[in-house]
């Protein structure tokens, strides 16, 4: 079989690759050259790339395989993640593995940009012994602004305190409480503006934040103000800070990113006041080994089909250990009642019963979703689409949970109402030290089969006989029965046959069995070829 694809577009650490290891075919190209890069998404299953790559509409249009986009890093503004949700592709990304190395940093251009380190090196090289030129000012009793306290600007706040500095913070999304635990006191960002010498920026790129420090708010600064960014270029505005400098506006500033990158030429490189890093935030052996361990296990689990718990673009979020081995069970149970009623239903419920249900088992929807398109629509479905494609059917469907269980410690339903009101259900669970996977119920029939590769059920109404017939019709036609199990309602009443049996049952098998002895209805589940 072909090992899936990984296209790595970027540099990744000797870490990440190891992770990888031998199941894949790591292929590397140039994700800054659209020339290359996007050829080379032809026919690859994942992707891994930093920040100099753009995973726009059109790259992943070019991908038609691609399962999972992952991040070796933080800020995902160079990932389309609505194009990819569309497409059914998952984007993953490292949020915390080069939060330190940012943090680190951010102190490092405060530093540099209070002490003119980088100015007086560079002048001292140069053979300028430059005593007075290159005075600073002490952080000690500054008041530090922080816009977006989140992640880096927490890690930022903490190492700032033993400097002696005031702690303000813009972050409208963060409660006032969570701030003051840390001792950041929030403000609006117009105090923000008006009361800090030092003024860090933390923000995501976003279509809010984009020149969110522009010419007005630089008029509001302090004169003595140094702004950092090691967010995103282009929140502060480049041409507006570069006035405010001119004008003696800003005292000056130190800059990690840039709205366009690579940038090598900038009017603010001119500027005696300003220090550059060329995006380095991330840029530790640290940071790189954990951004690249952490994206490709991720890869691994996506394209293993399982859940990945950094997935950004996927609804439950982190996965409980216990609620793991539910997932492909309930995969299977919504292709088998997929299977068995022939169409898509109209409303759908998933119950979740017994101990897991205390825990987030949300994913468990998205697992049987999952299961209950895998073999209606041409496209891949993940756990990305799954919902989507639910919601475009117009499907309503409701998570149920219930800690009650009378009969199995955990047990997962797939119940659909059709389009002509008839209900079908399919129940399963997981038994046993093994862990073995048993369907329990079909349709309000109790039962216990293991659902192996081919399966069949035929309700009909109960009588003598019926058996048999099946097993010589299967056996004409050398169909292997491995199991068979029949339940009724009551005698004489309704009843149920499911079926075990080595290969697929052909249709006209199926329809000639289900005619000879009257069934209400026949269906075969094939879950392998
Ligand atoms: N220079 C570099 O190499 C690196 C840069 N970064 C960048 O650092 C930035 C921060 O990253 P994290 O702290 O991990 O993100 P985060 O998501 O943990 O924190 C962002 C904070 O900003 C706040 N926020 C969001 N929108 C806002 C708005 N419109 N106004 C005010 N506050 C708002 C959020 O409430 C949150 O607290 C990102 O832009 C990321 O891409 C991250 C790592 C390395
Ligand atoms: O993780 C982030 O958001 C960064 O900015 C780091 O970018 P990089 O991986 O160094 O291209």
């Amino acid at each position: 079989m072909n090992k899936p694809v990984v296209l790595v577009a970027e540099e990744l650490s000797e870490a990440g690759l190891a992770v990888l290891g031998a199941d894949f075919e790591v292929r590397h190209t140039d994700g800054a050259d659209r020339s290359q890069f996007l050829p080379a998404l032809a026919d690859v299953d994942a992707l891994i790339v930093r920040s100099a790559t753009q995973v726009d509409a059109e790259a992943i249009a070019a991908a038609p395989k691609l399962r999972v986009v992952a991040r070796a890093g933080v800020g995902l503004d160079n990932v389309d993640v609505e194009a990819a949700t569309k497409a059914g592709v998952m984007v993953v990304n490292a949020p915390t593995s080069n939060i330190t190395s940012a943090a680190e940093q951010t102190i490092a251009l405060i530093l540099a940009s209070a002490r003119n380190t980088a100015q007086a090196h560079a002048a001292l090289k140069n053979g300028e012994w430059k005593r007075s030129k290159y005075t600073g000012v002490e952080l000690d009793e500054k008041i530090v602004g922080i816009l977006g306290l989140g992640k880096i600007g927490q890690l930022v706040a903490q190492r700032l305190q033993p400097f002696g500095v005031e702690l303000i913070a813009y972050d409208p999304y963060l409660p006032p409480a969570r701030a003051a635990q840390m001792g950041v006191k929030l403000l609006s960002l117009e105090e923000v503006l008006k009361q800090a010498d030092f003024l860090t920026v933390h923000l995501p790129k976003s279509k809010e934040t984009i020149g969110l420090i522009g010419d007005k708010e630089l008029h509001q600064v302090k004169p003595s103000v140094r702004i950092i960014n090691v967010a995103r270029g282009g929140i502060v505005d480049e041409g507006a800070l570069y006035s405010a400098i001119k004008e003696g506006r800003v005292a000056g500033a130190g800059l990690d990113v840039f709205a366009k990158e690579p940038c090598t030429d900038s009017p603010l490189f001119e500027l005696d006041q300003v220090v550059v890093t060329p995006h380095l935030g991330a840029s530790t052996h640290e940071a790189q080994e954990k951004a690249g361990t952490q994206v490709a296990r991720s890869v691994k689990l996506a394209l293993a089909g399982e859940f990945v718990p950094d997935a950004v673009n996927v609804q439950g979020g982190a996965v409980a250990e216990d609620v793991k081995p539910g997932l492909p069970l309930a995969e299977k149970l919504g292709r088998v009642f997929t299977a068995l009623a022939g169409e898509v239903a109209t409303k759908l419920d998933v119950e979740v019963r017994g101990e897991i249900a205390a825990q987030d088992v949300r994913v468990i929807e998205l697992a049987a979703l999952k299961g209950v398109f895998a073999d209606v629509v041409e496209e891949q479905v993940t756990y990305v689409n799954a919902p989507l494609l639910a919601k475009d059917r117009g499907i309503t469907v409701e998570l149920i949970t219930s800690s009650e269980s009378p009969d199995w410690r955990n047990v997962v339903t797939v119940r659909g109402v059709l389009a002509d009101g008839r209900t079908v259900s399919v129940s399963g669970t997981l038994s046993g030290p093994r862990q073995i996977t048993k369907i329990v119920e079909v349709n309000g029939y109790e039962m216990e089969i293991e659902p192996t590769a081919h399966l069949c059920f035929f309700t009909y109404a109960d009588r003598p006989g019926i058996v048999g017939v099946v097993g010589r019709l299967l056996g004409e036609h050398s169909i292997n029965i491995a199991s068979m199990q029949v339940a009724r309602d009551a005698k004489g009443g309704k009843a149920l046959i499911a079926l075990t049996v080595d290969s697929a049952i052909p249709a006209d098998v199926v329809e000639q069995i289900g005619a000879e002895i009257g069934a209400e209805s026949g269906r075969s589940v094939d879950l392998e070829d």
